[in-house]
């Protein structure tokens, strides 16, 4: 198979310089867009993505807060704190990193985040919005996925996707996504039988299970699109995507690797709904 690498740190560099264009413009007017990530506990991994996601806001000229909370916080604490980041004018968007601790109920915290401010799109408005297609902030990751099919110049219409995974954050609005881009959508996950039967068909296979190279090329009809959303460590603690990019590449037309594939995209996502979360506030 000829195949090709989606690059997406290229494609999250493009994204990124037209966001740079608009916080100038937003600059201009006195409005520099603001995010808070907020981080509790102090999960290696989750630092990583945090940092990428302050570091990528000042580049761009954005401003960005992020405020770490004891793993210990109570549940009390961390609403207190979204509530005043609601009320905090700077702060365009609001991003609390998921998993939460168990004392922690991540719904009740997802729902206090101000609807305008919520760039991650989890909350139940955006993703009802979302789901009948009305203008709202479109979940980072599946949005990405989104941007990179249409940057590698896929067709999605009429195509079969087929998505391993139905997590609120990926894989269910990811189907939903590529519903309204007029693909047929079939969902596969953990309780789904004989996997093999639905992923030979997929013409696009997005796989988002946090299951280390589970998906080999066996798995993939020739000349499909595959999307690896997952971030793993392999068993040289190596980054590695769920996926088995090696077996994977002999067999698909168009594949993503990790890292460098979707990771990148989740960020300039972020960085465009925090700057339309600043210019909707301009303008309202
Ligand atoms: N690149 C990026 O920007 C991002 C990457 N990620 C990564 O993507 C991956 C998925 O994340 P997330 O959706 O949050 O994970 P979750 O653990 O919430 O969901 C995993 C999904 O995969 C399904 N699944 C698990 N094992 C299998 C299996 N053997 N066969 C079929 N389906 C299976 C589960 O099914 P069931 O529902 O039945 O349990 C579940 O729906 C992780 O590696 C994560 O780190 C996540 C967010 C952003
Ligand atoms: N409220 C919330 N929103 C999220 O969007 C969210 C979250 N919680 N919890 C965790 C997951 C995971 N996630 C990633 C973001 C960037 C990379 C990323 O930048 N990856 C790079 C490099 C990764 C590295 O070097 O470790 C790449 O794949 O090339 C990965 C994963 C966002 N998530
Ligand atoms: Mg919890």
């Amino acid at each position: 198979m000829t195949n090709s690498i989606i690059d997406g740190k290229q494609i999250a560099a493009q994204v990124t310089e037209k966001v740079k264009k608009r916080v100038e413009d937003l600059k201009a007017k006195g409005v520099t867009p603001g995010l808070a990530v907020v981080l509790v506990g102090n999960n290696a991994a989750s630092q990583t993505y945090v940092n990428n996601k302050t570091k990528t806001c000042e580049k761009l000229g954005m401003y960005s807060v992020l405020i770490e909370l004891d793993e210990q916080v109570s549940e009390e604490e961390l609403l207190h704190k979204v509530e005043q980041l609601n009320n905090d004018d700077k702060i365009h968007g609001i991003l609390v990193q998921l998993p939460l601790p168990k004392q922690i109920d991540e719904d009740r915290v997802i729902a206090a985040i101000s609807p305008k401010k919520d760039v991650d799109g989890f909350h139940p408005e955006s993703v009802g919005k979302m789901m009948i297609g009305q203008q709202t902030f479109l979940p980072c990751t599946p949005f990405g996925v989104l941007k990179l099919l249409e940057y590698s110049g896929v067709d999605v219409a009429g195509k079969h996707a087929v998505i391993i995974g139905r997590s609120n954050i990926v894989g269910k609005p990811m189907g939903q996504l590529l519903l309204q881009k007029d693909a047929t959508v079939t969902y596969c996950h953990s309780r789904t039988k004989d996997l093999h039967a639905f992923t030979k068909q997929a013409d696009i296979l997005v796989v988002a299970t946090g299951r280390a190279k589970m998906i080999d090329g066996s798995y993939i009809k020739e000349g499909a699109v595959v999307i690896d959303v997952g971030i793993n460590r392999d068993e040289n603690n190596k980054l590695c995507g769920d996926v088995d990019f090696a077996s994977a590449q002999e067999v698909a037309s168009k594949i993503t690797p990790v890292p460098g594939g979707v990771g990148p995209m989740t960020i300039a996502m972020l960085m465009e709904n925090t700057c339309l979360a600043a210019e909707i506030t301009l303008n309202n």
